[in-house]
């Protein structure tokens, strides 16, 4: 009998029945651009967390933009593309790395890593010429967050005008030891975005030749924020955004004022992963959080071979 797999290795088999094998590139968010910056924190985010991330001090950055799915070449404005990826990674003067790995979803399509799984294996299993219903209505039916976040997705006219959520809650730690649940937010200085029939009519690489361009002639900035999560609100349930009323506190400015030219083989060198965090930063009771690590360490394992 075939040996057991773990979930994290089932997960990325199913990304690659999605998306094909394409040695070399990650298993989900395949394409990427890769750049530097630095981020300082407010003294609202130092009073929220102990982390060092927020001690105000200017901590230089690496990020990478990317498109969603596991096509090497995905044009930016298919559907496919979307939703788009901005990971970052702090270096903190001691030598130690936190990231923070966040995308432009409103909320995840499902709540367990099993039923991502699934999902994966529902469109696997339901090309356009699959008889109807299909797996993927089925799973659809059966799990109606899941349209509901692929509904809820836009295509931006740039990277740098689009917001990323951090669709996970985590945990802030403070100085005297409270927590406080949260979500992160990435907010750019102005929201476009355009109609998915104008994002298909874009240059292949619209988004990327674009924010490469920008950022030669001027930093991007974006605000990160956390949305404080109230008593009561679900932390364990990714499919369920808090209410918008809930407060929003600005942790700082995070600004992109280098693309890398070799962004190409810098990002092979790259691992990011949202659970890769430091004293302050906790992970809540959302159980996605360890099956991404796992996930993405897999890919990392296999596209690093
Ligand atoms: C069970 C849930 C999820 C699974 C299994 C999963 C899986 C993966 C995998 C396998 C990779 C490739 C990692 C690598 O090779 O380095 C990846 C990349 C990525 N994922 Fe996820 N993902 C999940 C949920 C999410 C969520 C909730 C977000 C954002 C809120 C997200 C954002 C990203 C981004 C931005 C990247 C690119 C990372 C980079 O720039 O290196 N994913 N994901």
């Amino acid at each position: 009998p075939a040996e057991a797999q773990s979930l994290p290795e089932e997960i990325v088999n199913a990304l690659n029945k999605v998306w094909g094998v394409h040695p070399g590139f990650r298993a989900n968010h395949a394409k990427g651009i890769v750049g530097q910056g630095t981020f300082k924190a407010t003294p609202a985010a130092a009073e929220l967390s102990k982390a060092a991330i927020f001690s105000g001090d200017t901590i230089p950055v690496t990020i990478r933009f990317s498109d969603s799915g596991g096509l090497p070449n995905v044009p930016d404005g298919s559907p496919k593309a979307v939703p788009h990826g901005l990971s970052i990674k702090f270096h903190l003067k001691d030598g130690s790395e936190t990231d923070i790995v966040i995308n432009s979803l409103k909320f995840f399509p499902v709540a367990t890593g099993e039923d991502f799984r699934d999902l994966l294996l529902a469109v696997a299993a339901s090309p356009p010429d699959a008889p109807k219903p299909t797996k993927l209505d089925l799973f659809f039916k059966a799990h109606p967050r899941a349209p509901a976040a692929f509904a809820a997705l836009q295509q931006p006219d740039s990277l740098a005008d689009e917001q990323y959520n951090g669709v996970d809650a985590f945990v802030f730690v403070d100085k005297s030891g409270k927590k406080q649940a949260f979500r992160y937010i990435a907010a750019p200085e102005k929201l476009v975005h355009i109609s998915n029939e104008e994002a298909a009519k874009k240059q292949p690489n619209y988004l990327f030749d674009e924010i490469a361009v920008r950022v030669a002639k001027h930093p991007v900035v974006f605000h990160l924020e956390a949305q404080l999560a109230a008593p009561g609100d679900v932390t364990k349930d990714p499919t369920v955004p808090w209410p918008a009323d809930r407060k929003v506190v600005d942790l700082g400015v995070l600004t992109i004022d280098k693309i890398d030219a070799n962004s190409l083989e810098e990002q092979k060198k790259l691992l990011f992963l949202p659970g890769a965090l430091i004293s302050g930063i906790e992970e809540s009771d959302d159980p996605l959080v360890d099956v991404r690590d796992g996930a993405y360490a897999v890919s990392f394992g296999r596209r690093s071979q």
